[in-house]
């Protein structure tokens, strides 16, 4: 028996209605994950990445709608379940890293307190409880002090310590799915590695989507990379063989493009 991959997306299509009917923004993609690997979502700027992961996630805006294909989790079609009953299974099936933790971390809230609600919602564990566990998930990402930061504000951290509390609420209630959008963008190259070995390290006990325009942060974790140009799948395959022998001329380019390929392997 062959076990089933924890997602599978087949044949996804997402369109946006126009005046002059349909447009296909992300046009007949399929990807698989296994848990344990890491998948590095490839491409330019405006190529669908975001988009299929909020499809991935659940979290596609009313704008844009799954116009053809399937999204299976852990079993599960999810592509047509409702508002009502998807929800429920947001942040305990699935974890999301954004690019800017400042803008996705409400300012007037510690972080804490988002954390141990998520907590609470999802597992229903009670304030003290919720608490213990929101520390324990801030010091498994090495935030700093005796309670690991848990009562500090957004502001109060840096960039690094930030992303790495976004990573601690994804993770909190440990789903089989971790999907990060551009998560090293916003820092500077030694914060990069650092949030690069954290995701690593996360993936070891689940699926991850790394999604990135810098083929350089794929490579430097990914096992599989996908390259992805408008809407479409160019190609697919192992991160050593996407390097070696890229089966399309865009992937060579993007290759060509990715300087920061060889420091961060070799640093990570
Ligand atoms: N809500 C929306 N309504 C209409 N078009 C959208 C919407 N969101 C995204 N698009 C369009 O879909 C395409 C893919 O966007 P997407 O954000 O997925 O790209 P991306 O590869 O993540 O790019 P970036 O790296 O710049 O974020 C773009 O042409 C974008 O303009």
């Amino acid at each position: 028996m062959t076990l089933q991959p924890f997602l599978e997306v087949r044949d996804l299509t997402i369109a946006v209605d126009t005046p002059a009917g349909p447009h296909s923004l992300v046009d007949g993609l399929s990807l698989a994950i296994d848990s344990g690997e890491i998948l590095g979502l490839v491409g330019e700027s405006g190529s669908g990445k975001t988009l299929t992961a909020f499809a991935v996630a659940g979290l596609l805006p009313s704008s844009v709608r799954v116009a053809a294909g399937e999204i299976i989790r852990a079993g599960v079609r999810v592509d047509r379940l409702s508002e009502a009953q998807g929800r429920p299974m947001q942040g305990r099936d699935v974890g999301v890293v954004f690019q800017d933790p400042l803008s996705s971390f409400n300012p007037v809230r510690t972080i804490g307190s988002i954390l141990i609600e998520s907590v609470r919602r999802h597992q229903g564990l009670g304030a003290d409880e919720a608490r213990a566990r929101a520390i324990v998930a801030l010091r498994d990402m090495r935030l700093p002090g005796e309670n690991a930061s848990i009562d500090c504000y957004p502001h109060m951290l840096s960039g690094g310590q930030r992303q790495r509390a976004m990573i601690a609420l994804a993770l909190i209630n440990q789903p089989g799915l971790l999907i990060a959008d551009e998560p090293t963008t916003a820092l500077d190259p030694t914060v990069q590695l650092q949030i690069l070995a954290v995701l690593k390290r996360a993936s070891a006990e689940r699926a991850c989507l790394l999604i990135t325009h810098d083929l350089g942060v794929a490579a430097a974790i990914c096992d599989r990379i996908a390259v992805l140009k408008d809407g479409r799948l160019l190609e697919t395959g192992p991160t050593e063989r996407i390097l070696s022998a890229p089966e399309h001329p865009f992937t060579r380019e993007l290759i060509d493009s990715a300087p920061s390929r060889r420091s961060l392997m070799e640093k990570l």
